[in-house]
């Protein structure tokens, strides 16, 4: 094979059972690997390896960074090619899709030292299902892109195996399931609904803990699943063994498989991600506004992009370029003593409320008078932002408000702080109350 300037932008990253992890640096490279190479070099691994062996390519953008001068500014992103294994996992819509975010694809992931195995395992279970690793575990700290991949395996296997059955859950969801099933006569729905699946994939599985009824029906239904090498991946702010409020018998069927953690991301990994995602929103944000977002929030993902967009908010309000006085500006006022700060949720929402002279009551109310209802968004947004609370979490606290509710006055936020300078102060002001408090 002779040997071509492209492919010294590859790295093999580790075997998954038959299948080899092959990072690449983009989207060109991955093409010409997939268009020019895939059969070849999956011939010569299966004669070498005495077994049927796969590829797996993904884009590892950190390649270009190790092998190739820093570029001042990143073209915006070209439109997607032909959708094609992993690195285009969530291009292609899936079909009566309900539940996957279409931004959480293994496109969008950026893969770095801190999350890398886990990407990796992630797309090797994606490219066969029960094949690798049953059950497998991603866990790790919040807002690091465990969701993200869980999704990503989702929109995969959805696009990929078209006859295969997939079903994404959050444990609040399916704690709820199973409760309202009790109540309603409709256990045999509810073991149907979950078993005759080809891949569960289970969000926050830590919130089983201390539920023995639901734990117990998850067992069964893990064990069926499990049984007849249907794939199961878990997410989880913890490992197994720390998982204390859990059943031995569980705790043990969760480590059956494969474990693997996400950590925070290194510095390089924060870049790349800032700059997939100004560019996967058309933004032009220069390196050293980028360098400077990501060296002062380090430890969560969701407030990395959360401040990006803040930039990018103010920016337009003001209708001038992102520059680094811009983001200095928007960077102090999200953090007011310079470092990241957590709240909880109880204290946006009493400051909310003080703030907008409205009572708990309507805050966690029905009301849809206009001031109490925009109130009542902008809070659901800083608890998004500003703490680790799942969106069914946030939900609760606001009255017992459905997920989707939660999800849909954060995307109104944060689309409307770019459009009005009202919200946008307001938000503002807000945050650095809160972390005032
Ligand atoms: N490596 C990554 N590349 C691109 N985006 C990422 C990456 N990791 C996380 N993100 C983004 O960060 C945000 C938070 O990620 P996600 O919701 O998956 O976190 P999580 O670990 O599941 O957190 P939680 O436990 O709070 O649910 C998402 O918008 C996700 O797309």
């Amino acid at each position: 094979m002779p040997t071509r300037a492209w492919l010294r932008r590859t790295k093999p990253l580790a075997m998954h059972g038959s299948t080899l992890m092959l990072a690449v640096a983009d989207e060109t490279t991955r093409e010409r690997v997939e268009t020019k190479l895939r059969t070849e070099i999956e011939h010569k691994l299966s004669d070498h390896a005495g077994q049927v062996t796969h590829l797996a390519v993904m884009i590892d953008p950190s390649l270009v960074i190790e092998t190739e001068p820093a570029v001042e500014e990143q073209p915006a992103e070209a439109a997607p090619a032909a959708p094609s294994p992993i690195a285009n996992g969530g291009t292609r819509t899936a079909k009566g899709d309900d539940k996957l975010n279409p931004r959480y694809t293994f496109e969008s992931f950026v893969a770095g030292s801190s999350n890398r195995f886990a990407h990796a395992a992630a797309a090797a279970v994606a490219e066969q299902p029960g094949k690798s690793y049953n059950p497998l575990m991603i866990y790790g700290p919040s807002g690091l892109g465990k969701t993200h991949l869980l999704h990503a395996i989702g929109h995969y296997v959805r696009s990929y195996y078209e006859n295969l059955r997939v079903r994404y859950v959050s444990t609040e969801e399916l704690t709820n399931d199973f409760i309202n099933a009790i109540s309603d006569n409709r256990t045999a729905e509810f073991r149907r609904a979950y078993r005759d699946v080809d891949i569960l994939l289970v969000d926050d599985i830590q919130f089983l803990e201390s539920k023995i009824q639901t734990q117990e029906e998850f067992f069964h239904t893990f064990n069926t699943l499990h049984n007849s090498q249907k794939q199961i991946v878990m997410t989880s702010d913890r490992p197994p063994k720390l998982l204390e409020a859990l059943e031995p018998r569980l705790r043990s069927r969760f480590e059956w498989g494969l474990m693997t953690d996400i950590q925070p991301p290194d510095l390089e990994t924060r870049i790349a991600i800032l700059r997939k995602k100004a560019a996967s929103q058309r933004l032009t944000a220069g390196t050293q506004v980028l360098e400077f977002i990501a060296s002062k929030i380090t430890t969560n993902i969701r407030e990395l992009e959360g401040a990006l967009t803040r930039v990018a908010a103010l920016a337009s309000l003001n209708q001038q370029e992102i520059d680094l006085t811009l983001t200095e500006d928007v960077l102090r006022d999200l953090m007011p003593d310079g470092g990241e700060v957590r709240v909880d949720a109880e204290t946006i929402m009493n400051m909310t409320s003080r703030y907008f002279s409205i009572s708990m009551d309507d805050l966690t109310g029905a009301s849809r008078v206009a001031t109490i209802a925009s109130a009542r968004q902008i809070a659901m947004y800083l608890c998004r932002e500003l703490t680790d609370l799942s969106l069914p979490k946030i939900g609760a606290k606001f009255g017992g408000r459905d997920h989707t509710t939660v999800l849909h006055s954060v995307r109104k936020i944060d689309g409307k702080m770019g459009e009005d300078r009202d919200l946008f102060n307001q938000v503002t002001e807000l945050t650095n109350r809160i972390k005032h408090a």
